[in-house]
C-alpha cells in the first residue's frame, strides 16, 4: 500500500512569544490536525534536558546541535536545536504542515519524528532517541569509539538501510529523494536495527551560504557524479550513496580516507580495480577475519557496484537492490559497468554562495547547486 505524503497541509499554528507555550489555533477543526506531530514548549524541552546542557549535548551536524531528553513521561528523545536562520526557514505554517506530513512516515528503518517546537526565532525538533549512535562513530569512527560489527550485524544493517531508502522512494508519495545518505545519517537503535535519519528536512530547512560548504564538502564521498556537477537530484542519486555505504558496511573503512597508503585513499576506486582483477573479496573488512559466508558478501560487493555505476540509469532502484541483496533476484549474470569516481577531491571548487531551491516534482528534483570540477 502507497503512503500519502501530503505535500502542503492548512493547519494552522501559532506560538506564543510571552509564556513560550504553542497554542494552535481553533479557526477551524480541520486546521488543527498535525497528525502524529506533538507540539512542545521550549519549557518542556528544557527540563527535558537540563537546559541544554552540554552534559546532555550528543552531537553537532550541519543543521545545529543535538541534546538527549528525558521527557516527563519517561521516554527519551533526541532535541535537535535548529541552527538555520529563521530567514532562511520556511514560513511557520509551512514548516509545521511539512513537519506533520513527516511525521506520518513509519518504517522500522526510518528514524521517527515525534514532534517540534517553535518559539520565536527558535525552532527544535523531536526525535526518537537511537541508543547506540551512528555507523559513521560505531563502524568507522575513532578507534576508542568503534564496536565489532560481525557479518550478521552487517549484512542486517545493509538490508534494513535498503529496505528504508526503498519505502521512501516508492512507497511515499510524493516520493522523498533523501539527499544526503551517508554513515552519519545511519543511526542505530538498542538493537542495532538501523534507522535513516534526517529524511525531507533538506527541503524544509533551507541551507544558508555560510555552512553549505562545510556540508558538502563532509559528503563529497557519497555524492553522484551527476548531482555533483549539474544539481539535477533524483533518486538513483541516493541509489549511489547507498552503494558507497554498502561498501564502508562491508570493508569497515571511510570512503575517502588519506590516512591509507596511497592507491588505497578512495574506496569506491579501490573496490572497481579489486573487481577487474577479480580480486573482489579483498574489499571485505579483514577485522572479520574470513569469518563470513563467501557467496553472500560477493553478492553485497557486487550490488554495491552495481549502485555506483556512473550511469544513473543502470543503477538498481532500491526495491530492486533490496531483492539482488536478499538473492531474490539473481544477479549472477549482471554486467557491470564503470564506477563514477571521484579522483581528487583537492579539485573540487566549492562554492562560496549557494541557494539551496529545491522541488520534489514528477520523477526528479532540481537543486541549484553550482557545478564543480570534478573529474
Ligand atoms: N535521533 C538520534 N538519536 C541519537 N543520536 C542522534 C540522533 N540524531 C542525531 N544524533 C547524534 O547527533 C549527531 C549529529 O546529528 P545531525 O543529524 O545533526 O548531523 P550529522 O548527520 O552528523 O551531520 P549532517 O548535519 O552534516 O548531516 C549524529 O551524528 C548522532 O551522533
Amino acid at each position: 500500500m502507497k503512503f500519502k505524503f501530503p505535500l502542503c497541509g492548512s493547519s494552522c499554528f501559532s506560538s506564543s512569544r510571552s509564556n513560550s507555550k504553542p497554542t494552535i489555533s481553533t479557526t477551524s477543526p480541520g486546521e488543527q490536525n498535525h497528525g502524529n506531530l506533538r507540539i512542545f514548549s521550549t519549557q518542556e524541552l528544557q527540563i527535558a534536558t537540563r537546559g541544554f546542557s552540554s552534559s546532555n549535548k550528543i552531537g553537532e551536524g550541519a543543521f545545529g546541535s543535538v541534546y538527549r531528553g528525558h521527557l516527563a513521561d519517561g521516554s527519551v528523545v533526541a532535541v535537535k536545536v535548529l541552527s538555520v536562520e529563521i530567514e532562511s526557514m520556511r514560513g511557520e505554517r509551512e514548516f509545521i504542515s511539512e513537519l506533520a506530513a513527516l511525521s506520518n512516515i513509519k518504517h522500522a528503518n526510518l528514524v521517527e519524528l515525534q514532534g517540534c517546537c517553535v518559539d520565536g526565532a527558535n525552532r527544535y525538533l523531536v526525535f526518537d532517541y537511537m541508543e547506540n549512535n551512528s555507523l559513521a562513530q560505531t563502524l568507522l569512527g575513532k578507534e576508542q569509539n568503534r564496536m565489532k560489527f560481525s557479518w550478521e550485524a552487517r549484512r542486517d544493517i545493509s538490508l534494513g538501510v535498503a529496505r528504508g531508502l526503498a519505502y521512501l522512494h516508492e512507497e511515499v508519495q510524493p516520493h522523498i529523494v533523501h539527499r544526503d545518505i551517508k554513515a552519519s545519517n545511519i543511526l542505530l537503535d538498542r538493537n542495532f536495527a538501523p534507522k535513516v535519519a534526517d529524511f525531507g528536512l533538506s527541503r524544509i530547512l533551507r541551507d544558508q551560504a555560510s555552512h553549505i560548504s562545510t556540508r558538502v564538502a563532509g559528503t563529497l564521498g557519497y555524492l553522484a557524479p551527476e548531482y555533483a556537477i549539474t544539481g539535477h537530484l533524483t533518486r538513483k542519486s541516493d541509489v549511489y550513496s547507498f552503494g558507497v555505504l554498502l561498501l564502508e558496511i562491508i570493508s569497515g573503512r571511510s570512503v575517502v580516507d588519506f590516512d591509507l597508503e596511497l592507491g588505497e585513499h578512495y574506496l569506491v576506486r579501490k573496490a572497481w580495480q579489486a573487481y577487474k582483477s577479480n580480486k573482489l573479496m579483498q574489499v571485505v573488512d579483514p577485522a572479520l577475519k574470513m569469518n563470513f559466508p563467501e557467496e553472500e558478501a560477493f553478492r553485497f560487493l557486487m550490488v554495491s557496484l552495481l549502485c555506483v555505476q556512473e550511469t544513473a540509469k543502470l543503477r538498481p532502484h532500491m526495491s530492486m537492490a533490496v531483492k539482488m541483496l536478499t538473492n531474490e533476484t539473481d544477479i549472477r549474470d549482471v554486467q557491470i559497468s564503470q564506477p563514477g569516481l571521484v579522483p581528487n577531491l583537492k579539485d573540487i571548487r566549492l562554492p562560496q554562495k549557494h541557494t539551496s531551491e529545491s522541488t520534489s516534482s514528477g520523477g526528479s528534483t532540481i537543486m541549484s547547486l553550482p557545478s564543480t570540477t570534478y573529474f
